[in-house]
């Protein structure tokens, strides 16, 4: 079955119903060391994750680790060019689950992202990013204990599928001519624009299957969170690509309201609700003009809109969410992509869940990552209905290869993310205390040493899961 490698001759697959994971006490999981820092951090977090089991089960579970190719190693294997061979994609199909470290992609050229290319292959359309702050940890922020948020990015379209072409190439060239001779002329909106002949072209398609399966895992996992975190933010540029990420908005909403109508509430209507509960008498066109600030100034036709809007909000959900019912909700609300950046700065903890189409996700994992300590502390996951692949948010930091010096913390929190995925709660535990108070006793690498104050002397990579180990009693 396998070309070059060999599964371990002990352990269990793990199998899957309706999606959920069943788990042997012995599971035997595929993993790939990751080019660039990937030698430095993956033994580092291997270490860590057989320890913390080691200690949390005293032998009675135990991971059988399964070493699989990707990237730059696995042409050293397999040959040149094999950066993703078929003996990898076999394994992670058999045994459904896998952990990674970073893969380089080259800029402008060469090989298509491996990383992505094994979310498109294994359908993982759900990329979830938690950004947490642990105690101690320094940030150019001064309250970042207020950001808590999980990155919910669609993980399978957006300019990620990859199809574009580069300027002056056969095809492009006429699907140039072909929009700007055709296409563009017959929709009316694009009035005289054309597209500069001398343009690489990429096309964005944002589906309705995708952004709602997102969507509903979004709330899904909203609905596990505490009362007071059970919120899901729709994240886009619809303002500007209304028929792509406004559209991502529009269909999250509708699956919000159809699929989850009794557990959810939007924004808009928590307003008109709240407006009638603090008058009971207040007529339909005043509570029109509360929702919307600006209601005097709009055409008649929006007027009636949003009239129309509240009477269809009260006339549907005042029995089931009124009188305060809704704060009991998963709040679905909205915010335009630029804004979120700047209000996980400004009111990071007025958000949970954001979801988010996969460039923005991209963009905004780095962004809250760097406010709870950098991309060190940014553990990721690749989640699908019968697969799932744990990977950090960064990628190979080619110039810090080698030295031993990186931050392991980010894969080893994927593996957190992956022991809880598991089950295996206890082992997970251990590890966040680890990392906690390794932090919190000053024991850090050069990436947090260099923000605190005073200065830190640095572990290295090794020291560091060293360190967390031993704060596991
Ligand atoms: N999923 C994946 O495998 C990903 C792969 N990539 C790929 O990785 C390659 C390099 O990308 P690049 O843009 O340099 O981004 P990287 O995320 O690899 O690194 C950028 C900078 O982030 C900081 N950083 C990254 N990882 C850590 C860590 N573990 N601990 C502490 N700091 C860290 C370092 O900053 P400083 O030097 O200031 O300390 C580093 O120089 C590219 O080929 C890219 O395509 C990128 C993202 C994800
Ligand atoms: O695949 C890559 O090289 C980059 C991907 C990336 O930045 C990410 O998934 O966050
Ligand atoms: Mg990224």
């Amino acid at each position: 079955m396998y070309e070059k490698i060999t599964p371990p001759s002990t352990g269990e697959k793990i199998t899957f119903n309706n999606g959920e994971p069943t788990v042997p006490d012995n599971p035997i999981i595929p993993f790939i060391r990751g080019d660039g820092t990937g030698i430095d951090i993956w033994p580092a977090a291997q270490k860590v994750f057989d320890a913390a089991v080691d200690v949390a089960y005293k032998g009675k579970r135990k991971i059988s680790w399964f070493k699989i190719y990707a990237g730059d190693e696995a042409c050293e294997l397999y040959g040149t060019y094999q950066y993703l061979p078929q003996d990898t994609l076999t394994a992670i199909q058999e045994y459904g689950i896998a952990i990674k470290g970073p893969l380089t992609t080259p800029v402008g050229g060469g090989i298509r992202s491996l990383n992505v290319a094994l979310r498109q292959i294994f359908d993982l359309y759900a990329c979830v990013r938690p950004c947490r702050y642990y105690a101690g940890t320094p940030s150019p922020h001064k309250n970042p204990e207020k950001l808590d948020v999980i990155v919910y990015r669609e993980n399978t379209e957006d300019i990620y599928l990859g199809i574009e072409w580069r300027q002056g190439s056969e095809i492009g060239d006429r699907l140039i001519k072909y929009l700007n001779t055709e296409l563009i002329p017959a929709t009316p909106e694009h009035g005289k624009k054309q597209i500069p002949l001398d343009s690489g072209i990429g096309i964005k398609p944002i589906s309705k299957t995708a952004s709602q399966r997102l969507v509903r895992r979004a709330i899904k996992h909203a609905l596990q969170l505490p009362k007071h975190k059970q919120m899901v933010t729709l994240v886009h540029k619809g303002n500007i690509m209304k028929y792509t990420e406004g559209a991502f908005r529009d269909w999250g909403y509708e699956l919000a309201t159809s699929e989850f109508r009794q557990q959810c509430i939007t924004e808009r209507e928590s307003w008109i609700l709240s407006n009638k509960e603090k008058n009971p008498n207040i007529t339909t066109q005043e509570n029109a003009r509360m929702v919307d600030p600006g209601f005097d100034a709009l055409t008649t036709e929006k007027q009636a809109q949003i009239v129309k809007e509240v009477e269809t909000v009260l006339n549907s959900i005042w029995d089931t969410h009124g009188n305060g019912k809704w704060q009991d909700k998963v709040m679905v609300n909205d915010r335009i992509a630029d804004s979120i950046f700047q209000q996980i700065q400004t009111r990071p903890d007025e958000y949970s869940i954001l979801a988010t189409m996969n460039l923005n996700g991209d963009y905004l994992s780095d962004a809250a990552a760097a406010i709870v300590g950098g991309l060190g502390m940014g553990p990721g996951a690749n989640i699908g209905d019968e697969c799932a692949i744990f990977e950090a948010t960064h990628g190979t930091a080619p110039k810090h290869a080698g030295l031993d010096r990186i931050n392991p913390g980010s894969v080893i929190l994927s593996g957190v993310m992956m022991l809880e995925y598991l089950g295996w709660q206890e082992a997970a535990d251990l590890i966040k205390k680890g990392i906690g108070d390794a932090i919190a006793n000053r024991e850090v690498t050069y990436d947090l040493a260099r923000l605190m104050e005073p200065p830190v002397e640095p572990l290295k990579c090794s020291e560091f899961a060293e360190a967390i180990i031993k704060h596991f009693s």
